[in-house]
């Protein structure tokens, strides 16, 4: 494939290990990012330490803190903000288009729903950046820890857009030996996806943290994925989206790895760490944290049934206990596996 010229906004575990990807592919690529210590690391040491510990980025990625050098001649800007900073970067990025002209494809690469308005990544985009400044959104997703693509773990993940060229387009600029893309047309389940699966994920950890075990992960993965798909089918996702890369391959990886944040959280959740230290700990975003609270209350609005986001919603932002929310989990009426 011909190299482009691309721009990674967000510097943080993913999107410089992506711009990596990008870079070693032979790709012409910027990456953004509004620290400008973290730049200079970059440029100088080609090191990330606070996000990537004791990893060597290639030579040839150019880090910055200028978004307009960033990405203008930019064919393709890749978005990797945690979802609470999406629409601020969303509107930084579209005033940058409408000055230069140009009219990249966009794609993201974050896992979330927004708080308040439950917007996805993709419709976030499409609002703050309008149609006559870009060409189609693309969301890349699937099961794909940073710390295991920066060590060219084999790993596969989905290109979904409705317009199925620029799915392509990120296809070809992505895929090689360790990197395998797979496109698809459905956004909302992609999406649905990605977010939901960290709610579980959270799960997930504090159930190990407590002492349970193969039954019990092997149980609520399944169950987890019973209610993302239930939700996601609400709003128009395919349900076949759910058993790919985005719905049950990305909720394997980060409800049985350690590499996973969401699924440490919910670790230390389950050993009897207050939410408030996680969180400070960590030093990194938490999504499955936030999306919790608006898949909970968009799924009351909805109507649509989901207990196990529910019980972690209760831990989480109503200081129930972790064993009694499973307890409760296990007690309530007996149902039917299939709806
Ligand atoms: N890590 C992973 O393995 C994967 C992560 N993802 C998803 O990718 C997204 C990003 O995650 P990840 O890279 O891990 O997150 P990190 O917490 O590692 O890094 C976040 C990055 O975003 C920057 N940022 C946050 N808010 C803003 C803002 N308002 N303006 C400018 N920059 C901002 C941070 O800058 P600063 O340092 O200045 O705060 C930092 O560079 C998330 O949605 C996550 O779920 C998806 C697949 C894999
Ligand atoms: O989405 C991810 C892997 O596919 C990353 O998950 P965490 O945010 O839990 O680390």
């Amino acid at each position: 494939m011909m190299k482009k010229q691309i721009a990674v906004l967000g510097a943080g575990s993913w999107g410089s290990v992506l711009a990596n990807v990008l870079a070693e592919n032979g790709h012409h690529v910027q990456l953004w990012s509004r620290n400008p210590d973290q730049v200079a690391e970059l440029n100088e040491h080609h090191t990330n330490q606070k996000y990537l510990a004791d990893f060597t980025y290639q030579p040839a990625l150019h880090a910055t803190t200028d978004m307009v050098a960033a990405v203008t001649g930019a064919q393709v800007v890749l978005v990797v903000i945690p979802t609470k900073g999406l629409r601020q970067v969303s509107h930084q990025l579209a005033q940058v288009l409408a000055a230069s002209g140009d009219q990249p494809v966009i794609a993201h690469a974050t896992k979330g729903l927004e708080q308040v308005t439950y917007k996805r990544p993709s419709e976030i985009l499409a609002e703050e950046i309008p149609a006559a400044h870009r060409q189609a959104i693309v969301v890349l997703s699937g099961p794909s820890h940073a710390e295991s693509v920066a060590i060219h773990d084999m790993t596969a993940v989905t290109a979904a857009s409705e317009d199925l060229a620029s799915a392509e387009l990120l296809q070809g600029l992505f895929s090689n030996q360790y990197f395998r893309v797979y496109t698809n047309d459905d956004v909302i389940g992609a999406e649905f996806g990605a977010a939901l699966k960290n709610i579980i994920s959270i799960g997930a950890g504090a159930l190990q943290g407590l002492g349970y075990h193969d039954n019990a992960r092997a149980a609520l993965i399944t169950r987890g994925l019973a209610e993302i798909r239930r939700l996601g089918v609400a709003f128009g996702a395919n349900p076949l989206t759910f058993i790919g890369l985005s719905g049950v391959g990305d909720l394997v990886v980060t409800a049985t790895s350690k590499n996973s944040r969401n699924w440490r959280a919910g670790y230390q959740l389950g050993q009897g760490k207050p939410l408030k230290d996680v969180i400070e700990q960590m030093g990194m975003v938490i999504e499955g944290v936030y999306t919790t609270k608006a898949a909970f209350e968009l799924a009351q609005k909805r109507h649509v049934k989901m207990p196990i986001t529910e019980a972690i919603y209760r831990v989480l932002y109503e200081d129930e206990n972790v064993e009694t929310a499973i307890k409760n989990l296990m007690s309530r009426e007996v149902t039917s596996e299939v709806e």
